[in-house]
C-alpha cells in the first residue's frame, strides 16, 4: 500500500508510545460512555469535510478564529472534545509538540471503531492509519455550514457533497454505514418521520409503520428537539451491517439514510446497499478503504500548518 503524503508508523521514532496512549485512552472513554465511540468517529468526518483533515474542528473561538463548533451541523451535536484534550495532554507530556491534533483525530476514529463493542461482541472494522498530518492555523465556520451534509439532503446533493471532497459513490454508501453507531436528535429526523412521501411508500415498507410510530412517540411534531434515538434501531451498540438491512426495510433514521434506497442513481447505489446488507466482510473492507481515503482529504504536510500545543488554540 502506498500513500503520497502520509506514512505508517510515523511516530515510531519521535513518539513511540503515541499509538498506545491513544488507544488506551479511547478504550477508557468508551468504557465510561459507549456512545463516545460514535462521537469520536464523527469528529474525524466533520473535520475532514471542512478544509481537510487538519483539526480545524477542534479550534475554539479565540482572536481571529471563529469556531466551527458553532456551525449548524456541529452545534449542540458534536461530542468528544474533552477526550481529545486528555489524549493531547498526555501526548504533550510524553513528546512535546510532536503529535498533531489532526493525527489524533484519525487514530481516535480508528480505535473508536475497533474498540466500540469488543466488550459485548467483536469490534468493528480495522484499518491502518496513515500519519503525518499537520494542524491548521484557521477554522472555517462557513465551510462547516456548507460542506457537512445535511440530513434532509437529496441523494444528488449527497453525491455532490462527497464528490467535492474527492469521494465517490462507493465511499458515500460505505461511509454512511458509520450510522451503525450513535444517536441523532429529534430535530435531525423529525422531517423524515412526518414526511408524507414516506406515507405513500408505506405499502412498500410495511415494517416502517411500527418504526414510525415509535419515532413519533420519541419526537413529537413540535418540541423535544433534543430527544434522541439510535441511528441503527436494530443493533445500536454494535458496529455491523444492520444499517443497510434497516434502510432496505425503510427503517433508516435520517432522511439522508433513506434516500440511499428511495432515490436512485443509475441503479448503482441500491446495488451497493444490497451488497453491504448481504456481506458484512465486504462492508468492513469498503468502510476501511473509504475512511483511509477520507483521512487523506487536503492534509497539511511539511512546513504547512503547525503542531498545536493545545488542540483548542493555534500556538501563540
Ligand atoms: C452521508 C451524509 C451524512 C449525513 C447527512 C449525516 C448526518 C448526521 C446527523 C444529522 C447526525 C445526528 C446529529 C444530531 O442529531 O445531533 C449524525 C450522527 C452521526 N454520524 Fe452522520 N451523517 C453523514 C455521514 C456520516 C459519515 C460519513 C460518518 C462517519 C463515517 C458519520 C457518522 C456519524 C455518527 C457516528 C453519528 C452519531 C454521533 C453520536 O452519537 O455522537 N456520518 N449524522
Ligand atoms: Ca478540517
Amino acid at each position: 500500500v502506498e500513500n503520497e503524503v502520509l506514512y505508517l508508523d510515523y511516530y515510531k521514532e519521535t513518539c513511540p508510545l503515541a499509538e498506545e496512549i491513544v488507544s488506551r485512552n479511547v478504550e477508557i472513554a468508551v468504557l465510561k460512555d459507549p456512545r463516545m465511540a460514535a462521537s469520536l468517529l464523527r469528529l474525524h468526518f466533520h473535520d475532514c469535510f471542512v478544509m481537510g483533515c487538519d483539526a480545524s474542528i477542534l479550534l475554539d473561538n479565540h482572536g481571529d478564529i471563529i469556531s466551527e463548533k458553532q456551525a449548524g451541523p456541529n452545534l449542540n451535536s458534536v461530542r468528544g472534545f474533552k477526550v481529545i484534550d486528555e489524549i493531547k495532554y498526555i501526548l504533550e507530556e510524553a513528546c512535546p509538540l510532536t503529535v498533531s491534533c489532526a493525527d489524533i483525530l484519525a487514530m481516535v476514529a480508528r480505535d473508536a471503531v475497533a474498540l466500540c463493542c469488543v466488550f459485548h461482541q467483536r469490534g468493528g472494522p480495522r484499518w491502518k492509519v496513515w500519519l503525518g498530518r499537520r494542524d491548521s492555523m484557521k477554522a472555517s465556520l462557513d465551510g462547516a455550514n456548507q460542506f457537512i451534509p445535511a440530513p434532509n439532503s437529496s441523494l444528488e446533493t449527497l453525491i455532490s457533497n462527497f464528490n467535492e471532497q474527492g469521494l465517490d459513490i462507493e465511499d458515500l454508501v460505505a461511509l454512511s454505514g458509520g450510522h451503525t453507531l450513535g444517536k441523532a436528535r429529534c430535530m435531525s429526523f423529525r422531517q423524515r418521520v412526518y414526511d408524507i412521501n414516506m406515507e405513500e411508500k408505506r405499502d412498500k415498507y410495511k415494517r416502517y409503520r411500527t418504526f414510525r410510530r415509535i419515532l413519533r412517540s420519541i419526537c413529537p411534531d413540535s418540541g423535544r428537539d433534543d430527544a434522541i434515538a439510535p441511528l441503527d434501531f436494530s443493533t445500536p451498540a454494535k458496529f455491523d451491517n444492520h444499517y443497510y438491512i434497516n434502510i432496505l426495510e425503510g427503517n433508516g433514521l435520517l432522511g439522508s439514510d433513506n434516500v440511499l434506497v428511495t432515490e436512485d442513481h443509475e441503479g448503482e447505489i441500491i446495488k451497493l446497499v444490497w451488497v453491504f446488507a448481504a456481506n458484512e466482510e465486504l462492508f468492513f473492507s469498503s468502510f476501511a478503504k473509504s475512511i483511509v481515503k477520507m483521512g487523506n482529504i487536503n492534509v497539511l504536510t511539511g512546513l504547512e500548518g503547525e503542531i498545536r500545543k493545545n488542540c483548542r488554540f493555534v500556538n501563540p
